[in-house]
């Protein structure tokens, strides 16, 4: 994914891949509900993920690519949206956008966005959800700064962060290096 030739066929494949180990991870913590049910053998309780719990967000657009994959792990699960693009001169969030489910705070709240970078976006998004009621929050990623990091470990420390990989620092830009250029871009062909 981060090789720059790789085509945007091949980087949403991969990012499919990816976001389903990454879903792996991030459920481990999930609500176990057990049901009764009957094998050809005998009747056991058996444990069942308690997908209806879970709302998972997704910061637009980029968000989407991963969102994909970890529904596909947990149909269930409820969704919102936040539109946040990030202004290339000040590297502030705009948000354009928003739709969260309701009863955010009986819920296990999954945010995912490919990257964390200023952590600006992510900070902000998790700002909206703790608005809506969220409180226990998770927050996926792909790639992330050690900036970024230390941005949401300030802004809400209560949040883990599960990621891929913890490069080594941003550019002048706010782009993370070595990191894979525009997520939003290079999954949507944009560019
Ligand atoms: O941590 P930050 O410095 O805030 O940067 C990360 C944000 O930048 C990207 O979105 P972008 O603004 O490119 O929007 P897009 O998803 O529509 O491409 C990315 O998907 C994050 O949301
Ligand atoms: O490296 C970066 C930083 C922010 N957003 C991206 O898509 N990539
Ligand atoms: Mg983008």
């Amino acid at each position: 994914m981060r090789q720059k030739d790789t085509s945007t066929a091949s980087f949403r494949r991969l990012l499919r891949e990816i976001s389903l180990l990454l879903a792996y991870e991030v459920t481990r913590e999930l609500d176990i509900g057990m049901q009764r049910i009957e094998t050809p053998l005998c009747e056991m309780d058996a444990p069942l993920l308690e997908g209806k719990k879970l709302a998972l967000i997704s910061i637009l657009r980029a968000g989407n690519g991963l969102l994909d994959g970890i529904l596909e792990l947990i149909p269930a699960a409820r969704v919102g949206f936040i539109g946040l693009y990030r202004d290339p001169e000040t590297l502030q969030p705009v948000q354009y956008y928003s739709k969260v489910p309701r009863a955010l705070d009986a819920r296990m709240t999954i945010v995912v966005d490919p990257m964390l970078a200023t952590g600006n976006s992510s900070a902000a998004a998790i700002d909206v959800l703790k608005q809506e009621g969220a409180r226990n929050i998770r927050f996926l990623c792909l790639l992330a700064a050690p900036e970024g990091v230390a941005r949401m470990r300030e802004a809400h420390p209560d949040v883990p962060i599960v990621t891929a990989a913890l490069d080594e620092r941003l550019d002048d830009h706010g782009y993370i290096v070595p990191g894979l250029g525009d997520a939003g871009d290079r999954m949507f062909g944009t560019k």
